[in-house]
């Protein structure tokens, strides 16, 4: 069940999680649109504790990707505020990793350069550049693949590079904008996998964005459901029933899988249509 529908305590609600006081990203009574148009969001409070997984679920256009957005410091609020590690977000924010569904891999680089860039940037020495590659490129089974380049690459293997890519830099938070939209279902599967066991060995806190109901419920310890029309907000939230220790090849065949795919399924139908109440 949601624990509320369009409550005014959702910010007291906090992951069960973690036991971290401080969240990591906080949005606060925001309002946010662009050029003289309506409001896209309003009325938005969350957030997200260290370590977190939370998946933004919602219909298309209803917002998602502007929260992302807010938290790598790319917009700013109509009003309400923003913070990020207690502090409200001023100008980009680099203390984010960013992952989209575009292929930004450079093609004149070989892997293992595209991966460890944002150290060179950062001015990271060449030997420490070079044995966190290695580290990262292990820990997403790339390690074969470090000397070439992206076009003989695998679909499955691009992505991993650029996830390799995105958390290099130890971000503090990992923003994820539909990353495995362009894969086949057994790849987008496979990267699931990948991507859970990865974040928690971490500790890497992510905000994921999907309209897809089984991506939020394989991947997420927490789901917050945006939508309800324009401007749309946040609708309700799912704490997910089973564990940090999932198993994903059998999850999805559980009797409590099933049931959390139907709430979720009714909380989208209602954040597609504002007269469907969400419980
Ligand atoms: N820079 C911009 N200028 C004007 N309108 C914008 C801008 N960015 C987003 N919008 C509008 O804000 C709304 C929300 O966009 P957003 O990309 O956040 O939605 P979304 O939920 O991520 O959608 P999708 O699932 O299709 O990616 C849309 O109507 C979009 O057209």
């Amino acid at each position: 069940m949601p624990k509320y529908v369009d409550g005014a305590t959702r910010a007291d609600t906090k992951s069960s999680t973690n036991v971290a006081t401080e969240p990591i990203f906080e949005v606060r009574d925001l309002a946010i649109g662009f050029d003289e148009r309506e409001d896209v969001l309003h009325n938005v409070t969350m957030q997200v504790e260290p370590g977190e997984f939370v998946v933004l679920l919602g219909p298309s256009g209803c917002g998602k990707t502007t929260i992302l957005n807010l938290a790598a410091g790319l917009l700013s609020p109509r009003s309400g505020y923003v913070r990020f590690d207690g502090a409200e977000i001023n100008g980009v924010n680099t203390n984010v990793g960013y992952m989209t569904q575009d292929d930004t891999l450079l093609p004149w680089m070989p892997v293992h350069a595209n991966v460890g860039l944002p150290l060179r940037m950062r001015g990271v020495s060449k030997s420490e550049t070079k044995e966190k590659v290695e580290y990262y490129l292990s820990l997403l089974d790339l390690s074969e693949a470090g000397s070439l380049f992206p076009s003989q690459l695998s679909g499955g293997m691009r992505r991993r590079a650029l996830l390799a890519r995105s958390m290099i830099y130890d971000p503090r938070l990992l923003l994820m904008d539909e990353p495995f939209a362009a894969l086949d279902a057994q790849l987008r599967h496979q990267m699931h996998v990948e991507l859970r066991r990865t974040v928690k060995r971490l500790q890497q806190t992510v905000v994921f964005v999907t309209h897809d109901i089984a991506e939020a419920a394989k991947l997420a310890d927490r789901v917050l459901i945006v939508g309800g029309g324009r401007p749309g907000h946040l609708v309700a939230e799912f704490q997910v029933p089973y564990g940090e220790d999932r198993d994903l090849e059998t999850i999805t065949y559980t009797d409590e899988y099933a049931r959390f795919e139907r709430e979720l399924n009714e909380g989208l139908r209602s954040a597609r249509d504002p007269r469907i109440p969400a419980a």
